[in-house]
């Protein structure tokens, strides 16, 4: 149901059905959302160190209606924190102040936040239940939808996990006043890949609405989150465990980010959003080096990546290594199936398909040439 300023999206999965309510100030009246998920008279949340600065008194105001004992758990900020260490701390802590199997955490923050604490959730007592408030862009239109939870190995990217879906996503767009400009285009990077998935309209609508995004525009922005929210929420419906491979389309612009992010060490140096930004621009390239799309399709990707202040090719995110060292990271992503890696490449703007005849050497040869080419994007 979508009503103006507001959308109630379901997502519909069979056994572990939820509601994603984004709204405008929902902040203030998001203790009548959680009323009915409260089951004792604790409520725990979790968040990190710059959520808890900028948006933890305020929810814990709002939550005073609930008459429940509000219990908190700062973690460090930013992807380095998604680690074993951290899990532990997170598990030991919600078991030490008494979580049930019928409790619901609060994982308060980015997609760093959700994905460890929906982890802590999977496996504590053998899996509570947890609630997403997602501050960050990325987390509000892609991460806390459809129940990906994990931590990095050093290995690779989000190696240790489960599937485990939230009992309710609660947006608050206003949440984006306080977060850097980086990392709202961090997050705009997945926002384009909805478009580029499977709707060209929302593409070109991106394309027209970059400035307004970026400048606030509250329109603009709900509507970016309700509909990526919406994409996301359909596709997890159809494949919520990524067997089919409908789900992979998510992954579009990932192979290449993911291998982006090990090679600069899951670090600020690259966000997330930041390799995806950069692994779309390489995976619409590299469509066209195979002959997949048109000329110039590729180069119109890039145009409003680069718009959005994100990195288009490997210099730009700091990489100096040959292909070969980033196909070798590529080997540990989940998609490799009996050794074979498919990859989401591009017919076209909002024609993503999953392709399983990509040859790992042709891509180590196209990332020398990216390499070579000053990466000139
Ligand atoms: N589970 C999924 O489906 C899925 C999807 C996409 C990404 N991810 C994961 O999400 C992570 C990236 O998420 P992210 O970009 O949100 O990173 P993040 O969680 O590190 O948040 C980004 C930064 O913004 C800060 N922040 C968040 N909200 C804020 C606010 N309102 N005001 C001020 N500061 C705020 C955080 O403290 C952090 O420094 C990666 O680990 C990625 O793998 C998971
Ligand atoms: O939800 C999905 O499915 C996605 O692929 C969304 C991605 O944006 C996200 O980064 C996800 O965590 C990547 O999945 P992974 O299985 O490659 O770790
Ligand atoms: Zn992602």
């Amino acid at each position: 149901m979508n009503n103006g300023q507001k959308a109630d999206i379901y997502v519909d999965i069979s056994g572990h059905d939820y509601h994603v309510h984004i709204e405008q100030n929902l902040l203030s009246k998001c203790a009548d959302y959680i009323a009915p998920f409260l089951k004792n008279d604790k409520i725990l949340i979790i968040t990190d160190s710059n959520v808890e600065r900028a948006i933890l008194p305020e929810l814990t105001r709002a939550l005073l209606p609930l008459h429940a004992e509000i219990i908190t758990y700062i973690m460090p900020a930013g992807e380095p924190s998604k680690n074993w260490a951290e899990l532990e701390k997170i598990t030991n802590w919600m078991i030490l102040n008494g979580v049930e199997r019928s409790s619901h955490v609060i994982a308060l923050g980015g997609g760093v936040v959700g994905d460890i604490v929906g982890f802590a959730a999977h496996i504590v007592k053998r899996g509570c239940h947890f609630i997403q408030i997602p501050t960050s862009l990325l987390a509000q239109v892609d991460s806390s939808v459809g129940g990906k939870t994990a931590i990095n190995s050093p290995m690779g990217k989000n190696l240790i996990g489960a599937f485990h879906q939230p009992a309710m996503v609660l947006i608050d767009p206003n949440f984006l006043n306080s977060l850097p400009k980086r990392h709202v285009a961090a997050g705009f990077a997945e926002i384009l890949k909805y478009g580029l998935i499977n709707d060209a309209d929302f593409f070109q609508w991106c394309s027209e609405n970059v400035d307004a995004f970026f400048d606030g525009d509250i329109d603009a922005r709900i509507y970016a989150i309700k509909t990526s929210i919406a994409s996301k929420a359909a596709i997890v419906a159809e494949d919520e465990k990524e067997l089919s491979g409908t789900r992979a389309l998510l992954n579009l612009g990932h192979t290449f980010g993911h291998a982006l992010e090990a090679e600069t060490g899951f670090s600020e140096i690259l966000l997330h959003g930041e390799g995806v930004a950069a692994g779309m621009a390489l995976a619409a390239r590299y469509s066209e080096w195979r002959g997949d799309i048109q000329a110039g399709i590729a180069d119109n990707i890039a145009a409003i990546i680069k718009r959005a202040g994100l990195p288009t090719n490997l210099a730009e995110c700091g990489i100096n290594c040959a292909g070969e060292k980033l196909v070798e990271h590529m080997l540990h992503d989940k998609k490799l199936t009996g050794g074979n890696l498919p990859f989401l490449l591009m017919r076209g703007i909002g024609e993503t398909y999953l392709a399983k005849d990509v040859d790992l050497s042709d891509v180590a040869a196209f990332l020398n040439d990216e390499k070579a080419r000053g990466n000139a994007a």
